[in-house]
């Protein structure tokens, strides 16, 4: 869960560090994303220390949040970025991470997408099926460059996370199958503008044990080596993605153990370690503040109904995920069984079912935690509901590092053809 330190309570008054929730919700309104940069910064670093053995390069996948307050203070700790669109490259060049540190990953790379990430000369193209091998090479021969590849194996393990973030069973989308790497691997040998310098594997996200990265690791390094004896320069393994958090008090594995983990089981090989972690860097560093617009009485429950919606958080609606919910003020109040709903017009639109919540009224501000990493990037403006502001404290300061547009921004994106 959220933790204590960077979202602690005083006096039963939540803070962000050491500003006030309520202090923020004053000056921005809600519903409004809090991150807290020491806990983002502190993340960093338990990675930089516990991989430190390995001298991994960590590449800040920033599909978790690709905000560029957020990325700044990742490209200020060293951080590279794994990106999977152009617009992913464009935002962490911004930010100062350099294209030297950045890796590419993406089953459906477009043409032109390749083109740009060439010519910034990034650090690895993380290929996903033959065809876009081919593709790449043809991009890289006609701009007269040479495209770094690692393969992104496909290992048919099973990562014992929520299905639709699961992506290393051999009937998902992701990579090349491990039956087919050879072939793969020869095939690039031959072609032009392209250096085979790794391999990549990335089993899906919020793992919560080391088994199966553990199995994944296994078939790698042994991929590795029969890879090697055939005459393939293989210098880089990228392990993809990082830990699972900590939802709901489950019980994690340390960084610690995870890097011992990847010791254990490539540490032999004397490969360049790419790691590539999203939210565990930034979930528990981040929350979704709103306010309680009513607190209505049905038939058979009460109901928390928020100004934050599926639209401003979706991971409820699309794959149950549980999120804490706390009320930022809980003096002397008891808890109560709510349903937290926001007002979306969908009945999915509902972020817990009798939940314990400190009891609140209209106008009272809940904290959904554990937000920091897949919340605000995947936001959308259903129901033509704003997008909402992102705020970042850091000590007793904080500064809104995404405003909310205006109704005005919101529809002038639309054009109406002459003929109208
Ligand atoms: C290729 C790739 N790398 C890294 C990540 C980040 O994973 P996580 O947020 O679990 O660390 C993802 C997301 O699952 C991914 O698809
Ligand atoms: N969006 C997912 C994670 C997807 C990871 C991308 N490969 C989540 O919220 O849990």
């Amino acid at each position: 869960m959220t933790p204590e330190k960077f979202f602690p309570y005083q006096n039963d008054h939540m803070f962000a560090e050491q500003v006030a929730i309520s202090e923020l919700a004053q000056q921005v309104a809600t519903p409004f994303y809090c991150y807290s940069q020491s806990a983002i910064e502190a993340s960093y670093l338990d990675y930089q220390t516990a991989f430190a053995q390995q001298d991994a390069l960590i590449c800040y996948a920033v599909k978790a949040n690709g905000n560029q307050a957020v990325l700044t203070t990742l490209a200020k700790l060293g951080s590279g970025a794994d990106v999977v669109s152009v617009g992913e490259i464009k935002r962490a060049l911004s930010a100062g991470i350099p294209a030297e540190k950045i890796v590419y990953s993406g089953v459906a790379k477009a043409e032109h997408e390749m083109e740009f990430a060439l010519k910034q000369g990034i650090f690895q193209f993380n290929v996903e099926s033959e065809p876009e091998l081919e593709l790449l090479s043809q991009v890289a021969s006609r701009l007269n460059k040479e495209a770094a590849i690692a393969f992104r194996i496909n290992p048919d393990v099973c990562a014992q996370t929520h299905a639709k973030i699961s992506t290393g069973k051999a009937e998902n989308k992701f990579g090349v199958p491990l039956s087919k790497a050879h072939i793969a691997y020869n095939r690039a040998a031959e072609l032009p503008g392209i250096k085979i310098q790794g391999v990549d594997v990335h089993i899906g996200s919020q793992l919560t044990q080391l088994a199966p990265f553990s199995e994944a690791f296994t078939r790698i390094a042994s991929l590795v080596e029969q890879l090697r004896q055939a005459g393939h320069n293989i210098n880089v393994v990228d392990i993809g993605g990082g830990l699972g958090i900590d939802y709901q008090g489950e019980d994690l594995p340390s960084k610690q153990a995870y890097a011992d983990i990847v010791e254990q089981t490539l540490g032999h090989l004397d490969c360049k370690i790419v790691i590539e972690p999203g939210r565990s860097l930034l979930g528990n560093a981040g929350i979704l503040v709103s306010s309680v617009v009513y607190v209505k009485t049905g038939e058979e429950r009460q109901f928390l109904m928020l100004d934050a919606g599926m639209n401003d958080l979706l991971r409820p609606s699309l794959y149950d995920a549980y999120h804490d919910i706390q009320a930022v003020n809980r003096v002397d109040k008891p808890l109560k069984p709510y349903d937290v709903v926001g007002p979306v017009c969908e009945t999915g639109d509902t972020f817990a079912k009798t939940r314990q919540v400190h009891q609140s009224k209209s106008g009272d501000l809940i904290a959904i935690m554990s937000c920091g990493a897949y919340g605000a990037v995947m936001a959308s403006n259903y129901n033509a509901r704003l997008s909402i502001a992102e705020v970042m404290v850091k000590d007793d300061n904080f500064a809104v590092i995404k405003k909310r547009p205006s109704y005005e921004e919101m529809i002038n994106q639309d054009i109406v053809p002459s003929w109208l």
